[in-house]
């Protein structure tokens, strides 16, 4: 296509958001007209079936579970008035207890303000706010944030040193829906005993994030924790930012929250239209189908071309992928749908992968996020009539066209500014994409099987992991790797009994191995 049909056929595709001043491109994917046609029926039904979950259906048959995150930005759309209230007063009490902190009549008992937050939480319960905290967190913030999302020791250690000297004024809050989750129940019993350590009563720094009646919720409670705001099961975690999870977090470091909340409610109101040609989150999934042939054949690489929009992607990916990667259909046919989501920023990644995209293995295409303004204030001129944000939209520009010459598609969305509005909307126009795609590739995009999986084989590995260190302290002798998983009639399991034993002798836990470290079967393992 040369540039003046290119032209033409951006404006024939250009979605334009008024109120929001977004733009949405797709002239640089390469679908034609009659692939546009075949795809309407299945987008009809695609409208449909979004109506009747936005309308309260058992979206999640696996979990017997409504999905309702839609009505988090406008709770008139709650199925029920019960639901409803919920809503309404979560948010009311969340401004109500950031007004107290901000004000210092909610206060650690050893200083006069709470100065930083150090949030607890793994997948949905961190990634939403680690992106929102990126892309908006103002310099300086009411209470910085700071993050313990793995059960990573060393990392856990390095976060809590570096906060040492504020721990009398930081607040923690813990967040998990299900309130089970190990990791971040490590991290909490990590942070407790650090500032136990510190002779600091914990529960008066603490606030807790949960299903009402989980665990967590239990333990806040009976620690007299400082507070708990309900997460309520028919938000999934992946798509809470806007609710509690997110939405405390965000206020607390002072981001304007009702703005988020009313950018994803203006951008649902653009994505509910049943019109694929007007609808920008339906003109996504076309193109998602469009470029992995309904398959996931090609890879969503997203490239913002803003540093503060570096989380985008880690947001997406989780978003995205635990959606849409699934093993079968809802009609029990194996299916293996995903897209694949990765990326970082622009002008940055040039200088890393946009070689290979170029050039290189052609299974993927680019969502470029452009962003409008610069910076707030004036520009230097850094060559003749140029400033840094002329080569940033440059290098934008000349990657996408680069791209297109080399029949590698892409897709842009412009935005005016990174606000609160603007992030509350690219976040509701994503959660949409994702609902209208795993209904045109017939999967259920709410539950995650697969993660169970990975959850249930590490629980048996600690649990085999308590019989080794059991039958070596009762034996007092060596055992070669078979002779102890025979003893713990794990025969079938000497890989995993080796495994176990290498990370405890590593850790100084009273295992010590012998002989050859790279022949395996030569070890013989004592514990004290
Ligand atoms: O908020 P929770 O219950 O701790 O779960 C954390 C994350 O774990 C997952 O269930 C996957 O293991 C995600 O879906 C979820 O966001």
């Amino acid at each position: 296509m040369d540039a003046t049909a290119l032209w033409q056929r951006y404006q024939d595709w250009l979605y334009f958001h008024e109120g929001l001043g977004l733009y949405l491109d797709i002239s640089r994917m390469r679908f034609a007209d009659d692939f546009v046609e075949r795809m309407k029926p299945k987008f009809e039904k695609a409208f449909k079936d979004v109506a009747a979950l936005e309308a309260g259906a058992i979206a999640n048959p696996d979990e017997n579970r409504m999905v309702g995150h839609y009505w988090l930005r406008n709770p008139d759309l709650s199925p029920s008035p019960e639901i409803k209230a919920e809503i309404v007063d979560t948010l009311a009490s969340i401004k109500e207890f950031v007004a107290k902190i901000h004000a210092g009549e909610i206060r650690p008992p050893q200083a006069t303000k709470f100065t930083d937050l150090l949030s607890v939480g793994i997948g949905g319960s961190a990634l939403g706010p680690q992106f929102v905290a990126e892309a908006l967190g103002p310099e300086p913030a009411p209470l910085k944030i700071h993050f313990i999302d793995n059960t990573d020791p060393a990392g856990m250690d390095r976060v809590l040193n570096r906060l040492k000297d504020r721990l009398n004024s930081t607040l923690v809050l813990v967040t998990s829906k299900s309130g089970g989750t190990p990791e971040t129940r490590n991290g909490m019993l990590e942070v407790k005993q650090f500032y136990e350590k510190h002779g600091l009563n914990f529960g008066q720094h603490a606030v807790a994030v949960t299903m009402p009646g989980s665990k967590m919720d239990g333990i806040a409670k009976s620690e007299g924790w400082l507070a708990t705001f309900p997460m309520q099961d028919w938000v999934g975690g992946r798509t809470s930012e806007l609710s509690s999870v997110g939405l405390l977090p965000a206020a607390l470091q002072g981001i304007d929250i009702q703005a988020m909340l009313d950018g994803a409610k203006e951008m649902d109101e653009a994505t509910r239209v049943p019109d694929l040609r007007n609808n920008p989150a339906a003109l996504l999934a076309l193109c998602w189908y469009y470029a992995g042939n309904g398959k996931g054949e090609k890879d969503m690489v997203m490239l913002p071309y803003k540093d503060s929009l570096l989380l985008f992607s880690r947001y997406l990916q989780q978003l995205v992928m635990e959606s849409l990667g699934k093993e079968t259909d809802l009609d029990g046919n194996k299916v293996y749908q995903g897209i694949a989501v990765y990326g970082n920023k622009g002008s940055t990644d040039q200088h890393a992968y946009v070689q290979q995209l170029r050039e290189g293995v052609p299974n993927f295409f680019v969502t470029f996020i452009e962003v409008l303004g610069d910076r707030q204030g004036d520009s230097i001129e850094v060559e003749p009539g140029a400033t840094s944000g002329d080569f940033l939209s440059g290098l934008l520009q000349g990657t996408r066209q680069a791209l297109y010459e080399n029949q590698r598609d892409s897709i842009t969305v412009t935005v005016p500014q990174v606000t609160p509005r603007i992030v509350g909307a690219l976040i509701a126009l994503y959660e949409r994409a994702v609902s209208l795609y795993a209904s045109l590739v017939n999967i259920n995009a709410y539950h995650q099987p697969g993660v169970e999986a990975g959850k249930k084989a590490a629980a048996s590995v600690l649990e085999l992991q308590r019989q080794i260190v059991a039958t070596l302290k009762a034996t007092g002798q060596p055992l070669s790797l078979a002779e102890l998983a025979d003893k713990i009639g794990a025969s079938d399991q000497v890989e995993t009994v080796y495994l176990i034993v290498r990370h405890l002798s590593a850790n100084s836990r009273g295992i010590t191995l012998a002989g050859d470290l790279g022949k395996p079967s030569s070890l013989t393992v004592s514990g004290r």
